[in-house]
């Protein structure tokens, strides 16, 4: 089995003096605008069978992002981050998103694993299977909610180290090098002691790298990386969220090797997009600076897909 995005990411996580950027993304258009805007790595991939579209072609095809949990709740069910997006929502976005570029790692929120052991391994496969470059297992309740909330339960340490065993086993047995991250939400409740002595025994069931999730300082940022080293620590920054702000050279300098910016999008689009639509609502008109359909379909292949038609013999879109 091809895992192009998986070995990508373990040869980027691999690069000294290098931190892996992912933007979070949740869907087909978010997908293709961070793959064009260049990030350098994504939570997704392309089909086979298109080429890349010339827009993207000057672009480094190597970008990373993230398939954010948030994202799938919201931008798919419009619903909030309180878990309720199951394994099928999750996989058929992150199939949407994986297939946008093989060539690109694509990290994914698996939340839970969505059940016990059993449920675990069937969401490793399914998700090495749809070319998912890194998965992310927590240790919350079934009845999860987003880590910066308040209010979270966790399971205790051997429910989440089995959820781990099985995702670690899984991956083994197929023979994938999808990475495994152990993300611990005990930080709230617990404590830092807590969920410190939590991703120890995680390194110990053989996960690749580790996620404290809502670190309360930089002090703590800074501690979190000096004790697990050298297994590489992943930076959750959710603008507003418990984690003090911080860009991606502070978070370098501090030595995480992977930050994630998983509500970026959503924010970016939230308010505009209510402006825009309140604005035909209650005034009947519109202050969009419109690009027009071609250019928006643009974003999203057109010209490659209708190249592809006309290169197999198709008709419809041939301009002869
Ligand atoms: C990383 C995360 O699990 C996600 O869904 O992307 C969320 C992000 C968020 O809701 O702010 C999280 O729990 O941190």
């Amino acid at each position: 089995m091809a895992m192009t995005g998986a070995k990508r990411l373990r040869e980027l996580m691999s690069k000294e003096d290098h931190i892996v950027v992912a933007p979070g993304v949740y869907d087909g258009l978010s997908g293709r605008i961070a793959l064009a805007a260049g990030a350098e790595v994504l939570y997704m991939v392309r089909p086979a069978h298109l080429t890349i579209p010339p827009f993207l072609s000057k672009i480094p095809i190597l970008t990373t992002a993230t398939q954010t949990g948030a994202g799938t709740n919201m931008s798919r069910l419009g619903t909030a981050d309180l878990g309720i997006a199951t394994l099928n929502d999750m996989l058929s976005n992150a199939s949407t998103i994986t297939s946008l570029s093989p060539s690109t790692p694509v990290i994914c929120d698996a939340d839970t694993g969505y059940g016990g052991p059993i449920m675990v391994a069937r969401t490793v496969r399914q998700y090495a299977l749809a070319g998912v470059a890194a998965l992310h297992i927590e240790d919350q309740v079934q009845e999860k909610r987003c880590g910066h909330l308040v209010g979270k339960q966790c399971v205790s340490r051997e429910v989440y180290y089995a959820r781990l065993r099985a995702a670690v086993k899984t991956r083994d047995e197929m023979g994938s090098q999808m990475m495994i991250i152990a993300r611990t939400d005990a930080r709230a409740d617990m404590g830092f002691e807590e969920a410190v002595e939590r991703l120890k025994g995680a390194v110990e069931c053989g996960v690749d790298a580790l996620f404290l999730e809502a670190l309360q300082s930089k002090e703590e940022c800074e501690k979190a990386v000096k004790i697990f080293a050298p297994t590489p620590v992943l930076l959750n920054m959710v603008p507003g969220g418990k984690t003090p702000q911080m860009g991606v050279k502070q978070a370098k300098e501090i030595g995480f090797k992977l930050y994630i910016n998983p509500t970026l999008g959503l924010e970016a689009v939230v308010r505009p997009l209510e402006k825009a639509y309140k604005m035909l609502v209650e005034q009947g008109t519109d202050e969009c600076e419109p690009i027009g359909p071609k250019a928006l379909f643009d974003i999203c292949g057109l010209n490659d897909a209708m190249a592809f038609d006309e290169s197999v013999g198709g008709a419809a879109f041939s301009s002869k």
